[in-house]
């Protein structure tokens, strides 16, 4: 059976409002105004570094900010992690798959140092065979490396993945592997725009979903 492997913001939680949070968090601190959510969602998909430069991009803050910036930008983020919240039926379907004998892994950009806190949070902390943070290997999504990290230890040398943004469909593509999108997670564009090979609005579905690409 073919290892399905997954992204984890806006894929199986919910972490928008967090990220804000922790945005907004280090704007306060630095006296700086707020942003809004729908603002913080044009800077998530890939990783602590990018998310920092949008951010500089988008405040009063200038490069020479970002050093002095990032090991606070963390912390918030380790803690609003706690808030973290399962989009619903995700956690089940993860079960149905495992319980079917499925290989499942976990493929983000978020760096290992929130992603602890994150999964411990959502009672993901035991679930997936592979774990792959945004900081564990050189390079990143949307370079297809990590996620082909995941398919072999997961045991295989191919796989599905499943995401929910720009950066995820261009890693499949980049993998040559079925990619499958969670429609109600945190991306830019259209869904129409994004090259997927099958979206899902509901976790309910998602089983059958990879049935059909697993033959
Ligand atoms: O941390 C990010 O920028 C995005 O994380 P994700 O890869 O789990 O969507
Ligand atoms: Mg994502």
């Amino acid at each position: 059976m073919l290892p399905v492997v997954f992204d984890l913001d806006g894929t199986l939680i919910d972490s928008l409002p967090d990220v804000t949070k922790a945005v907004n968090l280090l704007l306060a601190e630095e006296g700086q105004p707020l942003l809004p959510q729908s603002v913080v969602n044009t800077f998530v998909g890939s990783g602590e570094k990018v998310l920092m430069q949008r951010l500089i991009a988008a405040t009063a803050f200038t490069e020479a900010d970002a050093e002095r910036l990032m090991p606070r930008f963390i912390a918030h983020y380790k803690t609003a992690a706690l808030d973290t919240r399962l989009f619903p039926g995700a956690r089940s379907a993860l079960d149905r798959l495992r319980a079917a004998g499925v290989p499942i892994g976990l493929c983000t950009n978020k760096p290992r140092a929130p992603l602890v806190p994150t999964l411990e949070a959502a009672g993901l902390g035991d679930v997936f065979g592979v774990v792959v943070a945004g900081d564990d290997l050189p390079l990143r999504k949307p370079d297809p490396a990590p996620l082909f990290h995941c398919f072999r230890a997961l045991g295989a040398e191919t796989g599905i993945y499943v995401g929910d943004s720009e950066v995820d469909a261009e890693t499949a593509k980049r993998a040559g592997v079925p990619f499958v999108i969670y429609v109600h997670g945190i991306r830019v564009s259209p869904i129409e725009d994004i090259p997927h090979d099958v979206s899902f609005e509901d976790f309910a579905a998602l089983d059958e979903i990879l049935r059909t690409l697993q033959t």
